[in-house]
This record gives structure tokens, C-alpha cells and sequence, in this order.
């Protein structure tokens, strides 16, 4: 494929519905007052109760908003090849794709007992692809963007 065919690819699993770039905000950048967030942590836990965690006995749900007001989930499934776990943040960037693509612009993780959770690093640059820095996430410390929890991130743009 060309550098021109992976741009086009980039763009059309990004959503492809309007002329913003991968790893980019909305104009003006998502607020963490936009979302309904008792909703996104039921929608988690929802995701969480679904999880194959036999081997670390911790079951992570997440839930994210995306541009367009749809809700997308996941949860970790692990393996017996332990390295080959999937967190939570893959299956919902698996789902975000699968249902039409757009921009994650809210995000919230949680265990068994609802309490909030970190991404992981690996998963923080997942969201990052999909969020870019303007991604609000909610941590046990309050709201972060993802610019604060990823700073100088590699992302889309290094690939131009
Ligand atoms: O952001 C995170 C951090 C951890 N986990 C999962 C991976 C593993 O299955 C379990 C314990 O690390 O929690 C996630 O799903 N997301």
C-alpha cells in the first residue's frame, strides 16, 4: 500500500465522517461536564461482568464516549499464555471500529468493586490513537486529559 493508501485507510477507521485528522480533538476539545459519567461507569461495569480474568482473578471493565454520542466497552480477556492478555482498552477500540469509528472523547475504567482505575500504559497509547490529547479520562484522582496522562506522546501526527 501507498504512504497515500495508509493515510486513507488511517482516516476511514477513524471514522471518516468529517476532516479532522487521527489523534485529534473536537474543536474546542471535549469537557468533562459533556458526559454522563454515573452512565459510562454502569456501561464499565456492564463490560467488567463479561471479563475472562481467571489467571490475575481481576476482572477490568471500561467504557468510553465517542464524538457522536455513542458508548463503546470492553473488558480483558486473558490466556493460559499469560503474555497474550488483552486489557479492557482493546476490546473497546475493537468495538469503537466495529460500530462506526469517530473520536473517544470521554473515558472511565473499573474494577470488581467499581472503584476507578488507571490505563495502563500500552493502553494509554491505544487511546491515544483514538482520543488524542484531548481525551478526558476520570482516575481515583479526578479528571485527567490524556495530554496530561501521556505527555509528548508518539502518535499519528510523527507518521506524517
Ligand atoms: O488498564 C488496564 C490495566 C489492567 N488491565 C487488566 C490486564 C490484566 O488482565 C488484569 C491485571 O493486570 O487487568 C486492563 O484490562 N486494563
Amino acid at each position: 500500500m501507498t504512504q497515500g493508501g495508509d493515510r486513507e485507510a488511517r482516516d476511514t477507521a477513524h471514522g471518516g465522517r468529517d476532516a479532522r485528522e487521527p489523534g485529534t480533538a473536537p474543536a474546542g476539545g471535549p469537557d468533562a461536564a459533556e458526559a454522563d459519567w454515573p452512565a459510562l461507569r454502569a456501561a464499565a461495569r456492564d463490560a467488567m461482568s463479561h471479563a475472562y480474568a481467571p489467571y490475575s482473578g481481576f476482572p477490568v471493565g471500561a467504557a468510553a464516549r465517542v464524538d457522536d454520542g455513542r458508548t463503546v466497552s470492553g473488558c480483558n480477556v486473558e490466556n493460559a499464555s499469560y503474555g497474550l492478555g488483552l486489557c479492557a482498552e482493546c476490546g473497546l477500540v475493537s468495538e469503537l471500529l466495529r460500530t462506526g469509528g469517530g473520536t473517544l472523547t470521554h473515558f472511565t475504567c473499573v474494577n470488581r468493586d467499581a472503584e476507578i482505575l488507571m490505563p495502563c500504559g500500552r493502553c494509554r497509547q491505544l487511546l491515544y490513537e483514538f482520543g488524542g490529547p484531548a481525551l478526558v479520562l476520570e482516575t481515583p484522582t479526578g479528571f485527567r486529559t490524556l495530554g496530561e496522562l501521556l505527555p509528548e506522546a508518539f502518535g499519528p501526527d510523527q507518521l506524517r
